[in-house]
């Protein structure tokens, strides 16, 4: 889809237009950003994924959004893009293409089916808080109503085979806390990282007999780090013993952890703030309980990683009224 070359509006005299005021019980169905300076801004460039309300009709084309889907590379995007597309029988308009909408930022790649957005976002919290910025100001300036949004990842299972699903009930900061803390002005500022208990479930119950997983709902472990981070004994650095490994991972799990991955904290706390039902959906590449090297084969792999996008996709459908 080209989007950039169809929609450009260079006429600046709009951009105060994005910032949308409206009645109460109106703003009260548009998600929050909580942020009283955006309001005074004449303009607003989303800087990373190539979009502002200089440039373009935030409202006129993402406004009937209804579902963001992350992930974190801009190839598994891409195939949830396509794959979605055939899913919900999307048909792009007429000489356009599903293109990446954010190419010129590159950054993230973000592409644009109907009412889903498929967008990567790099690996660890930095790169995917920038980006849940970003998207929630997005969903704002296009007046979208009660998007959800979803992560569709992989991860470390603990005392989960490789290949399976696990649903985030809540998300754990590296010190087991329910949180997402970030430095603010040289302070600590600590949000709750949580995540709606009903999309959870409503996922979980998408799995089929006869789907080739399980999928499991359990507190989710997120780590900065893929190495001594999460434990492992194969990084560059590791000066602590395979016992201390698996006892520490042991505590985890009788804490009702079942994966590691290295977002969960803040998605769950910002989608959390904003008001936004939200829900992380990760297929395991090992269990850590038996290992640390990801030595699966590239197509098990590559078939791994589209059993969450089906799970998704399911739901996805379903909320549309088509057939499964
Ligand atoms: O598979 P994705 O969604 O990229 O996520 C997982 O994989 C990366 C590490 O390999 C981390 O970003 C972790 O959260
Ligand atoms: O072990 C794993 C696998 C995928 N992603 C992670 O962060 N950890």
């Amino acid at each position: 889809m080209v989007l950039q070359s169809n929609i450009s509006n260079p006429c600046n005299k709009k951009c105060k237009s994005q910032f949308h005021g409206g009645t109460e019980a109106r703003k009260k169905e548009l998600i929050h950003v909580k942020n009283p300076h955006l309001e005074r801004m004449p303009c607003d460039t989303l800087y990373h994924i190539h979009l502002g309300t200089e440039y373009q009709d935030l409202q006129a084309l993402f406004g009937d959004i209804k579902f963001v889907c992350m992930g974190g590379t801009p190839a598994r995007m891409k195939e949830f893009a396509h794959f979605i597309k055939n899913e919900i029988g999307y048909i792009p308009p007429y000489g356009t293409t599903l293109e990446d909408i954010s190419k010129l930022g590159h950054r993230y790649s973000m592409f644009k089916v109907g009412p889903v957005l498929s967008v990567s976002h790099g690996m660890g919290v930095p790169s995917i808080g920038i980006l849940l910025h970003e998207m929630i100001k997005l969903m704002y300036h296009a007046q979208v109503k009660d998007p959800v949004f979803f992560r569709i990842g992989t991860c470390g299972g603990i005392g989960i085979e490789g290949g399976n699903i696990v649903i985030t009930s809540e998300a754990l900061n590296g010190y087991g806390e329910p949180n997402f803390d970030l430095p603010v002005l040289g302070k600590k500022m600590s949000r709750p990282a949580k995540l709606d208990s009903n999309l959870a479930m409503d996922l979980k119950n998408l799995t089929l007999p006869e789907d080739p997983w399980d999928t499991t709902i359990g507190k989710t472990m997120c780590a900065d780090d893929f190495y001594e981070g999460q434990g492992r004994l194969d990084g560059a650095f590791c000066e602590y013993s395979e016992a201390d490994k698996i006892a520490y991972l042991t505590k985890l799990h009788k804490n009702g952890v079942r994966n590691i991955e290295m977002e969960a904290v803040i998605f769950g706390a910002l989608t959390h703030h904003a008001g936004i039902r939200a829900a992380i959906v990760c297929v395991t590449l090992l269990n850590r309980l038996n290992g640390d090297q990801i030595n699966s084969t590239r197509e098990e792999r590559d078939e791994w990683q589209a059993r969450p996008q089906k799970l998704v996709s399911r739901y996805i459908k379903n909320q549309l009224n088509l057939s499964s």
